[in-house]
C-alpha cells in the first residue's frame, strides 16, 4: 500500500474538538466491541445507542455487517483483509471522535494486533475496548444466519472460531458476559460512562 507523501501537509482548522465536544455537551470517544460472530456485538452496541441517543448524546453506530456493504465491499475474510478492514473503520472512527461523537463499532476484529493498531490512533481515554464473551458453543447454538452450521459443513472457510483464529483481549476496558440480559449489558456500559465522565450523569 502507498504511504502518505510527504509533500501532503496536515491543516489545522480553526473550529477544534474541544469546541466541538463543548457544543455536543460530552467528549468524543469510540466503543470498540469485539467478540465472535454471534456473541452479542450488534446486539448490544444497538441497545447501547439507542440508549444514548434517548438521553441527547451524538452517536454513531459502525457495524461490520454495514460497513462490509460500502467502505469495505472490497475485502474478504483473510488474515490481511480482516487487517485492513480493521485499520480502514479505525480511521473513520478516529474522525468521527474528532468530530465529538460516541462511536459504537461492532467488528469481530479478531486479532490483538489490529485493535491495539487502532487504540494507538486515538489519545489516551479515547478508546475503549468492550469485549463481548460469550462461548463458542453458544454463539454456535445461536448461529441467526446459519454461518456456523456452513463453516462446520465445509462451506465457509476462515470463519473466526472454527478454522480462524479469535485472540480474546487481554485488558479489555470492559468484559460483558454475553450470556446475561441485552439490558443489563447495556446498564453497565452506561455506568462506565458516566464513571468516565464522558456522558452527564
Ligand atoms: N469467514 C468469516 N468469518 C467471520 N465472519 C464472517 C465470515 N464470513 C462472513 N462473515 C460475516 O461477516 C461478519 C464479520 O465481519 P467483520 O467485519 O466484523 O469481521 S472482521 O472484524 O474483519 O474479522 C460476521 O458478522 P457478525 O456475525 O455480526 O460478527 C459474519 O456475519
Ligand atoms: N445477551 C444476549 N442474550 C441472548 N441472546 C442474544 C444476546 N445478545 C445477542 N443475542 C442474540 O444473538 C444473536 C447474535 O447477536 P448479534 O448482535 O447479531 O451478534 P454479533 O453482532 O456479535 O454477530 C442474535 O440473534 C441476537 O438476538
Amino acid at each position: 500500500m502507498a504511504q502518505h507523501d510527504e509533500n501532503v501537509v496536515w491543516h489545522d482548522h480553526p473550529v477544534t474538538r474541544e469546541e466541538r465536544e463543548q457544543q455536543h455537551g460530552h467528549q468524543g470517544v469510540v466503543l470498540w466491541f469485539t467478540g465472535l460472530s454471534g456473541s452479542g456485538k450488534s446486539t448490544v452496541a444497538g441497545a447501547l445507542e439507542q440508549a444514548l441517543h434517548r438521553a441527547g448524546v451524538n452517536t454513531y453506530l459502525l457495524d461490520g455487517d454495514n460497513v462490509r456493504h460500502g467502505l469495505c465491499r472490497d475485502l474478504g475474510f483473510s488474515d490481511d483483509d480482516r487487517k485492513e478492514n480493521i485499520r480502514r473503520v479505525g480511521e473513520v472512527a478516529k474522525l468521527m471522535v474528532d468530530a465529538g461523537l460516541v462511536v459504537l463499532t461492532a467488528f469481530i476484529s479478531p486479532h490483538r494486533a489490529e485493535r491495539n493498531m487502532v487504540r494507538d490512533l486515538l489519545a489516551e481515554g479515547q478508546f475503549i475496548e468492550v469485549f463481548v464473551d460469550t462461548p463458542l458453543a453458544v454463539c454456535e447454538a445461536r448461529d441467526p444466519k446459519g454461518l456456523y452450521k456452513k463453516a462446520r459443513a465445509g462451506e465457509l472457510r476462515n470463519f473466526t472460531g472454527i478454522d480462524s483464529v479469535y485472540e480474546a483481549p487481554d485488558a479489555p476496558e470492559i468484559h460483558l458476559d454475553g450470556e446475561q440480559l441485552v439490558t443489563k449489558l447495556a446498564g453497565q456500559l452506561l455506568d462506565l460512562l458516566r464513571h468516565r465522565d464522558i456522558i452527564r450523569s
